[in-house]
C-alpha cells in the first residue's frame, strides 16, 4: 500500500524546455576557410576542396561553437596530433559546459514557473567532460538548486545521450510522487577538434557535422496547475536497444589528444534504415496503438541528412514529418544528445503555432548512438489547457 502511495498517478510528462548555444555563430559555407586557416592546413587545397563538398552533404547551414580561432590560437598543441592536448581541453570544458547547461536550465525552470528549489532530482549528461564532481555538481550551486537533489551524472553515452536522460527521468517522476525531475544535456566539441589529415575522412565528418549546445527539460507526473504547471507532452514509453553486430559502427575514446575513435559514415544510415521499423513496431505494438508512421509528429535524431533520408526512404514519410528535425540540423548541427531536445522545442512551438486542429496526437522520439544503440520512446501531446484531445472527447461523449 506504502509503494503505491510513493508512486505518481499519471504519466511523466515534460512540463518545460529550455535551450542554449554558445554566441559564436558559424555559417556552414563559411566554416571550411576558418577551418583550414585556424589550422594552418591551406596548403592541403585538394582536401579543403573536398571537406567543402562533404559540408554541403551533411544537410548543417550553420552551428554554434564555444572555441573560436583566438581560443586555437591560443593552443597550439590542439593542432599537433601526437601532442598531449586532453588536459587543456578539459580544462576549457570544465568551466564553460557547466554554464552553457545552466543558461539552458534557467529558461526551462523559468518557463516551468515554480522555485528552483523545486527541483527534487537531477539527470545531467555530457559527452564533453570526465571530472568529479561533474556538471550536475556545478549546476546545483549555479541554479540554486537544494543541496539534496538527487542527482544522477551520464557521461560518455554518444548521441543517444539525451533521449536516455529522458528515459531515466520517466522512471524517476513516475516511480516517486511529487518528483520534479531536471534533465541537462550539454555538449561542446573542443574535445573532437583536430587538424584535417590526408586519408583520415573520420576528422573531415566530425568538424563538418557537429555543434554545440545544451538543453534541458523538466519532467514531472500528475502536474499541478495551480502551481501553473503545463504539461507539453507525455511521455508514453521508453525503450533502448542495441543493434546486432554493430558494436563497430560508433565507437569512441578519449585519448591524449581529445576524442579518438570511429563513425562507420556509409554503414550508420544503412543500419539505422534496416532496424528502426523494427524499434518502431515494438514501441508501439504493446500499446496498441494502430497509427501509421505519417499519423505520427516525429522527432527523430538528425544525425545527418543522409541518416534522415534513410528514415524517410524506408518509412516513407510525408516531407513535413522530418521537417523539425532537419531543420534543427540545419540551423544548430548534430549537437549530439542535446540535438533530440531542440527538436523537442521546435515541434512545440510549430504545434503551438498551428493550433491544436490537425495535428498529430501521438509521436515518437528516435536517437542513435555508440554501437549502435536506439532509443524510442512514444511520446503523446498534451492539449492546450481548456482543450481536449480526442480521445479524451470520445470519454466524455461516452
Ligand atoms: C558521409 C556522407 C556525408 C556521405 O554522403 P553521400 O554518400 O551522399 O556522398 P558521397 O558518396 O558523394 O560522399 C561525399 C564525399 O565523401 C567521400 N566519402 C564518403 N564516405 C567516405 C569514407 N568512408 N571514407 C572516405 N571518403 C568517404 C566520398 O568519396 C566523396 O568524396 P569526393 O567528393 O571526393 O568524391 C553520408 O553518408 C553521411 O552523412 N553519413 C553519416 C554521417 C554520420 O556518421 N553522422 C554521425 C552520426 S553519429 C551520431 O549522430 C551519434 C553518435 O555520435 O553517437
Amino acid at each position: 500500500m506504502w509503494r503505491r502511495q510513493q508512486r505518481a498517478d499519471g504519466p511523466a510528462a515534460v512540463l518545460a524546455i529550455g535551450t542554449a548555444t554558445p554566441a559564436n555563430c558559424v555559417p556552414q559555407d563559411e566554416f571550411p576557410d576558418f577551418y583550414f586557416r585556424a589550422t594552418k592546413s591551406e596548403h592541403l587545397v585538394g582536401l579543403k576542396e573536398k571537406f567543402k563538398r562533404v559540408c554541403q552533404k551533411l544537410g548543417v547551414q550553420k552551428r554554434y561553437l564555444h572555441h573560436t580561432e583566438e581560443l586555437l590560437d591560443a593552443h597550439p598543441e590542439f593542432l599537433d596530433n601526437a601532442s598531449p592536448s586532453l588536459d587543456a581541453r578539459l580544462g576549457i570544458v570544465k568551466a564553460a559546459v557547466p554554464e552553457l547547461a545552466a543558461e539552458a536550465s534557467r529558461k526551462a525552470i523559468a518557463e516551468w514557473g515554480r522555485p528552483a528549489a523545486d527541483i527534487t532530482h537531477l539527470v545531467v549528461t555530457t559527452n564533453s567532460g570526465a571530472h568529479i564532481p561533474g556538471v550536475d555538481f556545478q549546476l546545483v550551486q549555479l541554479l540554486g538548486l537544494r543541496p539534496t537533489v538527487r542527482r544522477t551524472m551520464l557521461y560518455l553515452n554518444g548521441c543517444f545521450a539525451g533521449a536516455a536522460a529522458l528515459r531515466v527521468a520517466k522512471d524517476l517522476a513516475e516511480n516517486n510522487r511529487g518528483a520534479r525531475v531536471l534533465v541537462v544535456c550539454a555538449e561542446l566539441t573542443v574535445l573532437l577538434f583536430a587538424r584535417p589529415e590526408e586519408g583520415c575522412f573520420q576528422t573531415l565528418i566530425n568538424q563538418g557535422l557537429f555543434g554545440d549546445g545544451a538543453g534541458a527539460v523538466v519532467v514531472g507526473a500528475d502536474p499541478v496547475t495551480t502551481c501553473g504547471e503545463r504539461p507539453l507532452f507525455e511521455v508514453v514509453s521508453a525503450a533502448q536497444t542495441i543493434i546486432p553486430e554493430s558494436e563497430d559502427a560508433i565507437a569512441m575514446h578519449l585519448t591524449k589528444g581529445g576524442y579518438g575513435g570511429n563513425i562507420s559514415a556509409r554503414q550508420v544510415p544503412v543500419l539505422i534504415g534496416d532496424n528502426i521499423e523494427r524499434c518502431l513496431l515494438d514501441a508501439f505494438e504493446p500499446l496498441g496503438v494502430g497509427a501509421e508512421w505519417n499519423d505520427l509528429f516525429w522527432n527523430v535524431h538528425p544525425g545527418s541528412s543522409a541518416i534522415l533520408d534513410q528514415v524517410d526512404a524506408v518509412l516513407q514519410l510525408k516531407p513535413e514529418k522530418l521537417a523539425a528535425s532537419r531543420r534543427v540540423l540545419s540551423e544548430y548541427g548534430n549537437m549530439f544528445g542535446v540535438t533530440v531536445i531542440f527538436v523537442l522545442d521546435e515541434l512545440r512551438r510549430r504545434m503551438e503555432k498551428r493550433g491544436e486542429e490537425g495535428a498529430p496526437e501521438w509521436g515518437v522520439m528516435v536517437a542513435f548512438g555508440p554501437g549502435l544503440t536506439v532509443e524510442t520512446m512514444v511520446l503523446r501531446r498534451c492539449p492546450a489547457q481548456g482543450t481536449s484531445t480526442p480521445d479524451e472527447e470520445k470519454l466524455t461523449a461516452a
